[in-house]
């Protein structure tokens, strides 16, 4: 029985004998060989199915670090500002702590699924007039002068548990892979990678780093740009934001990693949504789909020399912002009780 990251991890963690584990059995997602994208790129390419963590999102690897380490330090209420999955996996792990979870959203740009999770766990939500970069302006400003935990990833014990998804991808591998590719929004997750990589190979347990590859939307590109990004705008509004926190990070993991940070647009973005649905049966939210485009991006221009070993990590629960699924999709048929009608319409006949 997987018993969720910490106790898995527990000898690369920050915690000790007397840290509470707060867990929902968070990790140990699948590692799906993506039959499509290997033919397409004459590579051996995985996908790392965050999604499948228990409130859909790759955060709660990351969650289950702050709240833990938060409640070993007496905290009884925690603050987020969130594009949505980090507020519904702060909502998740402070009810199995016993906590009271505050959670800024941009008002407006919050995915429907996300904002369901933070409600139906009882999380006080204020919606921001404002951007994300606004919300986690705002969550700081409390965390510092009221009683209440930032646990957003400008908390580094979020980057240690979420560096947990590298270390499984070599356990699983029984090596790095060439290419990591991943979406970059506030850019913890790039970092967290990066720093599980960094740490298996410095201690013989894989070979090599992977060159790290991460990709903005083109509307909210400020490290492509080089730049804030005022007003960012994109369909994938888990990584709408202009001034990621983990900035200088990202450039670090993709310098050092022989990377590189690009952009995919909004249609690159659904058409990569669209084909891990269709053609790999794997349902991702769009933010998370911004890996898939950029890997199809990068084989369209050469970048991609055939026979390497690539692994995406596609973020989020497609569950998450359903409207995507329906809004690509005809109008469902409906039918009298008759198999011969049924039939007919299905093709069958
Ligand atoms: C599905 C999904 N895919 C990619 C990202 C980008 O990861 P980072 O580059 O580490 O920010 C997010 C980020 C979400 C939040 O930042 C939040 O929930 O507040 C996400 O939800």
């Amino acid at each position: 029985q997987w018993r969720g990251i910490i106790e898995e991890y527990r000898d690369r963690l920050p915690v000790s004998d007397s840290t509470p584990v707060v867990t929902l059995r968070e990790g140990g997602t699948p590692l799906v060989p993506a039959q499509v994208l290997s033919e397409r790129t004459g590579c051996e390419v995985h996908l790392k199915v965050e999604g499948a963590n228990p409130t859909g999102s790759f955060k709660d690897r990351g969650m289950t670090m702050a709240i833990s380490r938060a409640k070993e330090e007496g905290a009884k209420a925690v603050i987020c500002a969130s594009t949505g999955n980090t507020s519904a996996s702060a909502a998740a792990y402070a009810v199995r702590a016993g906590m009271v979870s505050a959670v800024l959203v941009p008002q407006g740009k919050i995915a429907l699924g996300k904002m369901g999770q933070a409600l139906v766990h009882g999380a006080k939500i204020l919606q921001v007039d404002g951007n994300f970069d606004d919300c986690l302006t705002l969550a700081r400003a409390l965390s510092d002068n009221y009683p209440v935990a930032l646990v957003n990833s400008v908390n580094p014990v979020r980057i240690e548990g979420q560096k947990t998804a590298a270390f499984e991808i070599v356990d699983m591998l029984g090596e790095a892979p060439d290419i990591h590719v991943l979406p970059v929004g506030n850019a913890g997750n790039i970092t967290a990678y990066w720093r599980g990589y960094k740490e298996y190979a410095a201690d013989g347990v894989s070979t090599r780093t992977p060159r790290m590859w991460g990709f903005q939307a083109s509307g909210s590109a400020p490290i492509v740009r080089g730049e804030v990004v005022k007003d960012p705008s994109t369909i994938a509004t888990a990584i709408r934001i202009g001034n990621p926190a983990s900035w200088d990070f990202a450039l670090a993991a993709r310098d050092e990693s022989g990377g590189a940070i690009d952009e995919v647009t909004d249609r690159e973005i659904l058409r990569a949504y669209r084909l891990l649905a269709s053609q790999e049966g794997v349902f991702v939210e769009p933010a998370s789909a911004a890996s898939v485009a950029g890997l199809l991006k990068a084989a369209e221009q050469g970048k991609v020399d055939p026979g390497q070993t690539i692994v995406c990590t596609v973020t989020g629960n497609g569950l998450k912002d359903p409207d995507w699924a329906v809004a690509g999709a005809p109008q469902p048929d409906t039918v009298p009780v008759d198999a011969a009608t049924a039939a007919q319409r299905l093709g069958l006949a």
